[in-house]
């Protein structure tokens, strides 16, 4: 099942009328030519006519321009269902060369449900499905030796900021029921773009970008606090916790390299582009972040597929500078991060489209789940506290898959 929702707005795609893998620098780029030559050749009735009607594809892109076991991915499902405020449309899409309404749609199962109804009656009612953690390819303790070195780096003036993930493997005694799972990340974070496309699934409270005719729109994060139940006590903690972030030099400077990055990639695109100077609190259940809203208005027109290639990686996940930056990751970091931290979304014909960054995300594959998390790294920043950020990202993965 594919989908992107927030809110219970969104796109939900079933079966596969066409599918494209693609690799390397250009893969950005490559997709967006694929998807604009099969939308050319379409027939295409579209009665609404809005962003998300008609022909869509999704799509999940790795976050370097290689990696060993994953290709990015465009997928064009057969059966698309999309709500958006008070309208819902249904696009069929027959793959080429097959006659018109065959092989016949695949029986429409309930959509994820929204928060508003959230126990859907296509999803099994059992939720109660024993899951074991592991470490991954990088232990807890390999982490902070990373994250130590990259502090080094850092004060020697290899780059000003790196991020550097780590992952947890789970292993469950029956298979991940997907639409379990992306029920109760919609339920628990209705601020975050919920997704699932080719097992990867998570719930991300980032936008990358989003296009929507000439107007483009993004949330960037970074800089992150979190309460930690175990010694913060009463109520008032979580105010601490959030004025603490806010005044913190440390994610103030994690989060003006990111910030930068975007508006950096944007600027020549843009014939108007608001930054705002100051960030505001994204207060999620696990974590509190750093958040900037960017706008713009596009000079000419560019495929969301386009842009998404210039943006990323953004410093919100690569660092400052990009190049050197994304060397000292793959130096350091000993992980392939796959499609984790890399754009995730959904395009339309007409370009329009909305991909976020695939964070609090995993790769479910039957039994097991690789789950990915990671945190900019500065000139401050401490191994320990570090290693507790990402059991704090971790915590809305690992919630979902445990029921
Ligand atoms: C890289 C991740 O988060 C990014 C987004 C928000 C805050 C971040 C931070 O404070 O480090 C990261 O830049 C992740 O969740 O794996």
């Amino acid at each position: 099942m594919l989908t992107w929702s927030r809110n219970g707005e969104g796109l939900t795609g079933w079966g596969e009328a066409a599918r494209l893998e693609v690799s390397g620098p250009d893969r950005f780029a490559e997709a967006a030519r694929w998807w604009r030559e099969l939308c050319a050749a379409a027939e295409v009735a579209d009665a609404v006519g809005a962003s998300g009607c008609g022909p869509v594809a999704f799509g999940s892109f790795t976050f370097y321009d290689r990696s060993p076991s994953e290709a990015s991915v465009l997928l064009v499902p057969e059966v698309v269902l999309g709500l958006r405020a008070d309208r819902a449309w249904l696009t069929t899409i027959t793959p080429a060369g097959a006659a018109a309404g065959s092989p016949p749609p695949p029986p429409l199962p309930t959509p994820p449900p929204s928060p508003a109804a959230p126990t859907g009656t296509a999803a099994p009612t059992n939720t109660t499905n024993t899951v074991t953690w592991a470490e991954g390819r990088v232990t807890e303790q390999a982490y902070m030796a990373a994250v130590a070195r990259g502090v080094e780096r850092i004060r020697s003036g290899d780059a000003a900021k790196i991020v550097l993930a780590r992952d947890l493997v789970a292993t469950a005694e029956a298979p991940f029921d997907v639409r379990r799972v992306l029920a109760r990340l919609a339920g628990r974070f209705p601020d975050c773009w919920t997704f699932s496309v080719d097992g990867l699934v998570g719930a991300t409270p980032e936008l990358l970008l989003r296009r929507s005719g000439d107007v483009v729109h993004s949330r960037v994060l970074a800089g992150t606090a979190w309460r930690d139940t175990a010694t913060d006590d009463a109520a008032g903690a979580a105010e601490a916790v959030v004025e603490g972030l806010l005044h913190s030099a440390k994610d103030r400077e994690e989060h003006g390299y990111a910030v930068r990055s975007v508006a950096d990639a944007l600027a020549p695109y843009c014939a108007e582009l608001a930054v705002p100077e100051e960030p505001r609190a994204l207060c999620l259940p696990n974590v509190v972040h750093l958040s900037t809203d960017l706008s713009g208005r596009l000079a000419s027109p560019s495929s969301v597929l386009e842009l998404v290639g210039a943006v990323h990686p953004s410093a919100a996940v690569c660092g400052t500078p990009t190049g050197s930056a994304e060397r000292l990751i793959a130096e350091l970091e000993g992980l392939d991060r796959e499609r984790y931290s890399g754009p995730v979304g959904w395009v339309d014909a007409s370009g329009d489209g909305e991909f976020g960054i695939a964070l609090r995300c995993g790769r479910i594959s039957g039994r097991t789940a690789r789950l990915f998390a990671g945190c900019g790294i500065v000139a401050d920043s401490r191994p320990e506290r570090e290693l507790a950020e990402t059991a704090a990202k971790f915590a809305a993965m690992r919630g979902a898959l445990e029921g």
